[in-house]
């Protein structure tokens, strides 16, 4: 089987600071990889050359087979979903943030799919009127996970997505996770609490000083 993403050899340099170190490894479709690491090892910036947000400096990066480098961006942000640590929310309201990846695609929200991404988080579609200066930390991680859930990626990528929530909706946010990754949905999890790490996914990544540390299977 071909991986979906596979590094060779990639280094990401910052000047002379290497932050991540002659990293290899294959992903394959469906796949639930939770990355685990001490603060500032690099797991984010994985992510970052995971979706092509940035470039590695040396080795190479290949989504089904294709150099990272010779993809469309446009094509690729709509195979590869991706939650940063801190929700980026732009505009006055909800709405605004969930109708703009539509409307860069020339398209209409669909306000099926909108609504069916609140049920599942167990959220109003009332939300779509709330303001974003009014979201708590919490309801402003799960806006932003419906908007990387809008096209049906084929990974989703996640960095820290629970942080800011209560123990009952994180749970909530697993479980979508887990039935999305069940129905085919790869997913690449940054986590610092030990039990979500090992709670559903099929493999552990350990990432310290740049470098890979360990892979353990956990199924
Ligand atoms: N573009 C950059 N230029 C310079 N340094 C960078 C750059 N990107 C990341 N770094 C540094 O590289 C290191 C790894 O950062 P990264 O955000 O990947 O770590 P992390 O493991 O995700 O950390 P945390 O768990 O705290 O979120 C940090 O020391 C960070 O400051």
């Amino acid at each position: 089987m071909t991986p979906q993403i596979a590094f060779h050899k990639v280094f990401y340099r910052s000047g002379e600071k290497a932050i991540l170190k002659d990293l290899s490894l294959e992903i394959f479709p469906g796949d639930y990889i939770s990355v685990v690491g001490p603060s500032g090892s690099g797991k984010s910036t994985f992510l970052k050359l995971c979706c092509h947000l940035i470039s590695p400096t040396e080795g190479s990066i290949l989504i089904n087979g294709a150099d990272v480098m010779k993809l469309d961006p446009a094509e690729l942000r709509k195979k590869i979903g991706y939650c940063f640590q801190t929700p980026v929310l732009f505009g006055r309201t909800v709405e605004d943030n969930l109708s703009y990846p539509y409307r860069i695609r020339n398209r209409k929200m669909d306000g099926g799919r909108v609504n069916k991404l609140f049920s599942l988080f167990q959220m109003d579609p009332d939300y779509l009127k709330h303001e974003i200066v009014n979201l708590s930390g919490g309801e402003k991680q799960r806006i932003a996970l419906i908007r990387s859930l809008l096209f049906q990626p084929e990974v989703l990528l996640l960095d820290e997505a629970t942080s800011a929530l209560d123990p009952e909706n994180t749970l909530i946010v697993e479980r979508v996770i887990r039935t999305l990754n069940q129905d085919g949905v790869t997913v690449l999890w940054i986590t610092h609490n030990p039990e979500q790490s090992r709670k559903y996914a099929g493999r552990l990544l350990a990432i310290e000083n740049g470098e890979i540390k360990s892979m353990e299977a956990l199924k």
